[in-house]
């Protein structure tokens, strides 16, 4: 059975369609990442499949359960980490980890949590006295100390330092190791490169794409021409193309769904003109750059 399965989901707010009809499914032990723009209706989607909104319409099963009716039993099963969860300023890191480990039936140790997010120096410091990337930790820590099946991650390392990042990263592989399901939402394309087995892609209320964040780009098929401009040469002076075209000073680079007619034009018309284009190259895109073409276009 799938950890989740959404199927024509839909939620309006008066005129505005934020979910319109999306459909996947999440497998146990995946790390599936929910991607779009702001207002794309990542939000209401995660908030529908933790019960914490209701639907208007389609069918949503997590851990076998609607979290629309699913109650306790099922938010003891599941764990979440907001972007901004408001606390007890006044308890000590340890007290409110104890706190929430004691809503749930099979905790995790709490000092064992704490070290895993790395507050160990912090463990009996007043929540008040902080730091906002130290704050977030705590977030995780909160999430995970109920030993869930599936964690839900909200931008779970916005306003993390590099190197807080990089462990927050090592973190949630360990989990996907030890077999905990995870969905998570980023505006980071390099940390869902990094973190997911699959990604879809939200675009004002539908689905615009879904599969492994390598498989993306092909299921697009969208590749990357980039070159210089001759000199002498301003970009006006490019011959048409069917792709997306962006400068960067003379680097220009070429977004298409058709690069072999993008290539076959550009390089007739150097020809023509007797010149080069230096540094041509035309490869796969990464991951951002098919999520700006699949968002932008
Ligand atoms: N409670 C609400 N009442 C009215 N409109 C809402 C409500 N919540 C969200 N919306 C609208 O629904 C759409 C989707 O919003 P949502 O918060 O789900 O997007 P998001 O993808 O999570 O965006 P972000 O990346 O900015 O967090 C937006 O147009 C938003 O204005």
């Amino acid at each position: 059975m799938s950890a989740v399965t959404v199927e024509g989901l839909r939620k309006h707010y008066g005129p505005v369609r934020a979910v319109d009809g999306v459909s996947f499914t999440i497998e146990p032990g995946e790390v599936f990442a929910l991607l779009g723009p702001n207002g794309a209706g990542k939000t209401t989607a995660v908030e529908i499949l933790e019960g914490h909104r209701i639907r208007d319409g389609g069918t949503v099963s997590v851990l076998g359960f609607d979290p629309a009716t699913g109650g306790r039993a099922y938010r003891e099963r599941i764990g979440i980490v907001l972007q901004e969860a408001g606390f007890e300023e006044e308890f000590s890191v340890v007290e409110l980890v104890r706190l929430y480990a004691g809503f749930y039936p099979r905790p995790r140790l709490p000092d064992e949590v704490i070290e895993q997010v790395g507050l160990k120096d912090k463990r009996d410091a007043r929540v008040r006295t902080l730091s906002g990337g130290q704050r977030r930790r705590l977030d995780l820590a909160l999430g995970l100390v109920g030993r869930p099946e599936l964690l839900f991650l909200d931008e779970p390392t916005t306003g993390f330092d590099p190197s807080a990042r990089h462990r927050a990263w090592e973190l949630i592989d360990g989990l996907r190791d030890s077999g905990t399901t995870i969905l998570l939402t980023t505006h980071y394309m390099d940390e869902a490169q990094q973190l997911a087995d699959r990604v879809a892609v939200l675009r004002e209320g539908h689905l615009v794409a879904i599969g492994s964040p390598d498989s993306l780009g092909q299921a697009e098929r969208v590749s990357v021409v980039s070159f210089r401009l001759p000199d002498g040469t301003a970009l006006a002076d490019l011959p048409s193309l069917t792709g997306r075209v962006e400068a960067d000073g003379s680097a220009v680079s070429v977004h298409t769904r058709q690069p072999a007619r993008d290539l076959h034009t550009l390089t007739g018309w150097a020809l023509e003109r007797g010149t080069e284009l230096a540094n041509l190259t035309a490869t796969r895109p990464t991951l951002e750059e098919v999520y700006l073409e699949l968002v932008e276009s």
